[in-house]
């Protein structure tokens, strides 16, 4: 992020997308698509992130392009997000875990979208795996979609200490989620590897659900950019003090663009520097 500036570009092949690069929606169309992001911006980003959703279409020829894609953004020397939102009990997550973070599986990037929507603790195998092979996660916490309040702002009902709840509203969800992840990180500096979603869209959520974004000491992939509306005003708004920990994300804003490679490098560029704006400027 210090490098690039604090974007990543979604790696999002849409049907509507192929159609207007004038590729198949098969999986050899999904691979040139992948492979002309890569090029593009591969080294010039702090980070991409293929969605895993469009690959899986394809079945397993789909997954292979998706594993060409990651191969190729990391030979690039780019940071790669597997979104993947994966989220299952322990012992599940555990083969998840191993799909997606274990050294030398090819479906394996830097850093993989998980969610905690079975418990926190379940993403146990993912936490350790992660850490233990020099990965991170990005836990879904205030998700950039209008439904997500309905799970993320809930309350939980406040503890007695003696496991019975006393009938108060306690924490919100997301800033339970929030916790766990600034507990894992506690130690590291500059950022841990836990980081979690947060989206651009979310307006005044992490205030009202009172989630301490500041506090959890690491990266904050902020999708929503671009094709939802989140811009530079939506960055600055919904970050405030935790603006610097901040990783933009935009994927349709920046491939709409293509597929001419140098239409799609001044693209992100541009969204680079606008996220720049927005996040990096000293504190007023
Ligand atoms: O985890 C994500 O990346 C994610 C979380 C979220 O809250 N909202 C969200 O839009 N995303 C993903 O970010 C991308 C957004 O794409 P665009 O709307 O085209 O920029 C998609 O791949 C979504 O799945």
């Amino acid at each position: 992020m210090d490098d690039h500036g604090p974007l990543c570009v979604g790696i999002d092949p849409h049907a509507g997308l192929l159609e207007a690069w004038g590729l198949p929606d098969d999986a050899e169309g999904l691979r040139t698509f992948g492979l002309r992001v890569v090029e593009a911006v591969g080294g010039r980003v702090a980070a991409v992130k293929p969605q895993a959703a469009f690959f899986e279409r394809h079945g397993s020829r789909g997954l292979a392009a998706l594993e060409d894609v990651i191969a190729a953004a990391r030979a690039a020397g780019t940071l790669v997000v597997v979104d993947a939102k994966r989220g299952d009990i322990g012992s599940t997550m555990a083969a998840y875990a191993e799909a997606f973070l274990r050294d030398g599986s090819p479906l394996a990037g830097d850093a993989l979208t998980v969610s905690p929507y079975l418990g926190f603790g379940a993403l146990t195998p993912a936490v350790d795996l992660a850490l233990s092979s020099g990965r991170g996660l990005f836990v879904l916490c205030l998700t950039s979609n209008k439904e997500g309040h309905e799970v993320q702002h809930a309350r939980t009902v406040a503890d007695r200490g003696t496991g019975g709840g006393t009938g108060e509203a306690g924490a919100s969800v997301a800033a339970t989620m929030a916790a766990h992840a600034a507990s894992l990180n506690a130690d590291a500096d500059p950022l841990g590897s836990i980081g979690l979603v947060v989206g651009a869209t979310i307006g005044d959520a992490a205030a009202t659900t009172g989630t301490d974004l500041a506090a959890v000491n690491g990266p904050l992939l902020a999708p929503g950019v671009g094709a939802q509306g989140g811009g530079a005003a939506e960055l600055a708004a919904v970050f405030g003090a935790a603006r610097r920990q901040v990783l933009a994300s935009s994927s349709r804003g920046v491939l709409r663009a293509g597929p001419d490679v140098g239409a799609l490098r001044a693209a992100a560029r541009l969204a680079a520097a606008e996220a720049s704006a927005a996040l990096r400027r000293s504190a007023a």
